[in-house]
């Protein structure tokens, strides 16, 4: 273990900062035969972003989205900003894998749609989501459609959306995995800098070693079916410089090794 990688228990640095969201001895089953999720229990310190990483089929979605409300567990709770969670709310936004536009409303509308189920009225929806369509550089594609964009720029729009209604946490679910890997990257640059800006608390499910490293504060390794927490790495890389310089440096290449090692046994 290099000293890149730590492996933290629940009493270290993180868990001092506040948390937002604490997940409390969550287990899932789907029917009597498939369980998901054994006895997951952790915490997610406010304005951090922590990337929920394991093998396929270790319950990466099932627990965004019991963290979400959108599906209910088997057993123990999550508890956001004090509350046990009953179902969706609206201090978590979910970023969805496909973005889930409406194929029939303009970007704006898409962005703003958050708000105008919120029954906020046009005018402010509208400027509210203006802000954010320009905060994630889609400014200009107001009026256009979900088909004349590309899929980084759906994306985009997606995230906009999940901005808009000024959720404290922010929960995607492989944002990145329908776009190519130029527009991967710009996307997680954009993240980066938005997370800065917007100060919001990410949870984020990957498939990529890479990009759990690259944009995380605290990546959760989960076990094989049924998913277990593994361990809880920080990888402790300086992103003050350009991206390119980032992925060069040391501490993330011996961190995405670590990683990478730990997970081998587990590939399909
Ligand atoms: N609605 C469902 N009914 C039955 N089994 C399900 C259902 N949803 C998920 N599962 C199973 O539960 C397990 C966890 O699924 P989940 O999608 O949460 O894993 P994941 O880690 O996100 O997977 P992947 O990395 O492949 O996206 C898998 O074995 C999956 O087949």
């Amino acid at each position: 273990m290099t000293a890149a990688v730590r492996m933290l228990r629940e009493t270290t640095k993180s868990d001092t900062a506040q948390p937002i969201v604490e997940v409390r001895h969550i287990s899932k089953r789907y029917g009597s035969s498939v369980e998901a999720l054994r006895d997951i229990n952790l915490t997610f310190p406010t304005g951090q972003l922590t990337s929920l990483l394991g093998p396929s089929g270790c319950g990466k979605t099932t627990l965004l989205k019991i963290i979400a409300g959108l599906l209910e567990p088997t057993g123990g709770e999550v508890v956001v900003k004090g509350k046990t969670v009953t179902g969706p709310g609206p201090e978590r936004a979910f970023v969805f894998q496909d973005f889930a536009l409406m194929p029939w409303a303009s970007v704006l509308r898409n962005a703003a749609f958050g708000l105008e189920l919120q029954g906020i009225d046009k005018k402010k929806r509208e400027e509210t989501a203006r802000h954010y369509i320009n905060q994630v550089g889609l400014s200009g594609f107001e009026n256009r459609y979900p088909h004349e964009l590309s899929g980084g720029m759906r994306q985009r729009v997606g995230l906009a959306r999940a901005l808009a209604v000024n959720a404290d946490v922010l929960l995607l679910d492989e944002p990145f995995s329908a776009v190519d890997e130029q527009n991967r990257r710009k996307f997680q640059e954009d993240l980066l800098r938005l997370r800065e800006v917007e100060r919001k608390t990410l949870i984020f499910v990957t498939h990529s070693i890479e990009e759990a490293v690259y944009l995380s504060d605290r990546i959760v390794l989960l076990s094989p079916r049924p998913g277990r927490v593994s361990e809880i790495i920080e990888p402790h890389v300086d992103r003050s410089g350009p991206p390119d310089l980032i992925r060069r440096n040391p501490a993330y290449l011996d961190t995405v090794e670590e990683i990478w090692h730990g997970l081998r046994d587990y590939a399909d």
